[in-house]
């Protein structure tokens, strides 16, 4: 399918108003992001709320974003970008989609919260048991971080069991029982684990290697009767993107249900991004009917942009939680009606037109990246997952199976690339272990602006391999 239009109403990216710097520019100002960077360091630790947004790994100046619209960026400085974060995920429809906007305005002009129920709270429900018919019940949370905690808490509430098994290079949020072997951020800083996290914790959670279904097996017959849950990302993408092996799934839902432990798969990236009903729903194709998660976490697009993410699944399980069960979680935020109206107006706009959309640009866009590091000599890997992908350097003849294989990456040459897209016009994650997004806003046109900025980006990343 071509991506030749953006999808309507989703303002694909346009050159703002107020003189941005072309795109493709060698170079753009970046006095105002450096003044910005320096006011926040003084204040913030590192100058960020989130880690992952210092450019701690590839060095430089974090760039400071005043505006967002379709697939572009316009930074502190006026320099524009074709944006392929996507705001760690949430964008799935463009930055300031008109739809979005319009139902946050509405929902803002009626009140910003009441500290009780709003009827978009179970319209926002309906719309994920619609796409995800495994999920019987969905309770509202405002971070992935919450809705993996949760869901642990729920396993271990409803086996009476205390470890909990994660895979090594998962990222599951930055609660202290899921911190260990994590991707994501202490992936990008070479972190094993956090400080702050009691040894106790940390022995309650067995990080295992990816896609390896005799080690999995092996810790159930080692802890037996003590594993409350596995949990998994349903494609991980937290060290980069990587796909669990055909039939990891399959294996690791009957090894776990056959030692009576459940299975969490958290959708807090994948979900309603890799396919309209996430990774699963890709994999869902394949599965023996009846196999399935018992638990499944999602985040990022569910709340359109706002602090909004989501636990759900089997009903015997999620009845576990209070009011009606033993196992607590609240939240003053939870529920909140913008967020609410955020993820309702994103879902209800992401039809399968945008889907097809989104696989096409992800096609796109990686035929571009895998054709110019290839023209320039540049070892390389393009790794997907439905409509997400990533790209790790460095010699792999073999598809990367686990963390210990992703570990061994080239960064330099990352680095390298990094800035000369930067310097092209092109805002990628500042991580080797991060994924891009396109969105609904990512046309042809917009694919071509990438295009442009890739030949020198390769010729960089070839020189820093040689070096
Ligand atoms: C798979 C996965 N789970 C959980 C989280 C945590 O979500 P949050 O950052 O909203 O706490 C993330 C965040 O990137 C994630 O990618
Ligand atoms: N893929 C990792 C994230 O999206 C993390 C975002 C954050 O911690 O700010």
């Amino acid at each position: 399918m071509s991506v030749t239009q953006g999808i309507s109403g989703s303002g694909s990216a346009t050159t703002a108003p107020g003189a941005p710097t072309a795109p493709g520019a060698p170079t753009a100002p970046t006095a105002l992001s450096a003044e910005y960077a320096a006011r926040a360091a003084a204040v913030i630790p590192g100058g960020v709320n989130s880690p992952v947004r210092a450019f701690g790994s590839v060095g430089g100046t974090p760039r400071f974003f005043v505006r967002g619209s379709g697939a572009s960026v316009t930074d502190a400085d006026g320099t524009e970008y074709v944006d392929l974060v996507g705001a760690w995920g949430p964008a799935l429809l463009g930055h300031a989609h008109p739809a979005v906007v319009e139902a946050v305005q509405q929902a803002a002009a009626n009140g910003l919260g009441f500290g009780a129920s709003v009827p978009g709270e179970y319209e926002l429900a309906d719309e994920i048991i619609r796409r995800m018919p495994e999920v019987e019940l969905v309770r509202l949370v405002s971070t992935g971080t919450e809705a993996t905690m949760t869901a642990i808490r729920i396993a271990r509430g409803a086996t009476g069991r205390p470890l909990v098994i994660k895979f090594a290079g998962h990222y599951h949020g930055h609660s202290d029982g899921l911190l260990a072997a994590a991707g994501s951020g202490l992936a990008t800083f070479g972190l094993p684990g956090s400080a702050g996290v009691t040894a106790e914790t940390a022995a309650q959670t067995l990080v295992l290697p990816y896609n390896d279904l005799a080690a999995l097996e092996h810790a159930f017959q080692s802890h037996p009767g003590q594993i409350a849950a596995v949990i998994t990302e349903s494609a991980a993408a937290n060290m980069g993107i990587l796909p669990p092996d055909p039939g990891f799934t399959e294996g690791l839902i009957r090894s776990a249900h056959a030692h009576g432990a459940l299975v969490i798969t958290d959708e807090v990236l994948t979900g309603f991004r890799a396919g309209s009903a996430g990774y699963w729903g890709i994999e869902r194709e394949t599965m023996p009917d009846g196999l399935r998660p018992d638990l499944f976490t999602f985040g990022k697009v569910v709340g359109g942009g706002l602090p909004l993410a989501a636990l759900g699944g089997r009903r015997d399980l999620m009845e576990q939680l209070a009011p009606l069960g033993p196992v607590y979680q609240g939240g003053t935020l939870s529920g909140n009606p913008l967020a609410v109206a955020a993820g309702l107006a994103t879902l209800r706009n992401a039809d399968a037109t945008v889907y097809d959309h989104l696989a096409a640009a992800a096609d796109a866009l990686a035929v571009e990246v895998e054709d110019a590091l290839t023209a320039a000599g540049v070892a390389h890997r393009v790794q997907r997952a439905g409509t997400l992908l990533s790209v790790l350097f460095g010699d792999y003849p073999v598809a990367p199976a686990n963390y210990d294989d992703v570990l061994r990456q080239d960064t330099a040459a990352h680095r390298a690339f990094f800035h000369a897209m930067l310097a092209g016009g092109v805002n990628l994650p500042p991580s080797a272990f991060e994924a891009w997004f396109v969105s609904a806003a990512h046309d042809d046109r917009v694919i071509g602006r990438v295009a442009e900025a890739l030949p020198a980006a390769a010729r960089a990343a070839a020189a820093a391999q040689a070096a």
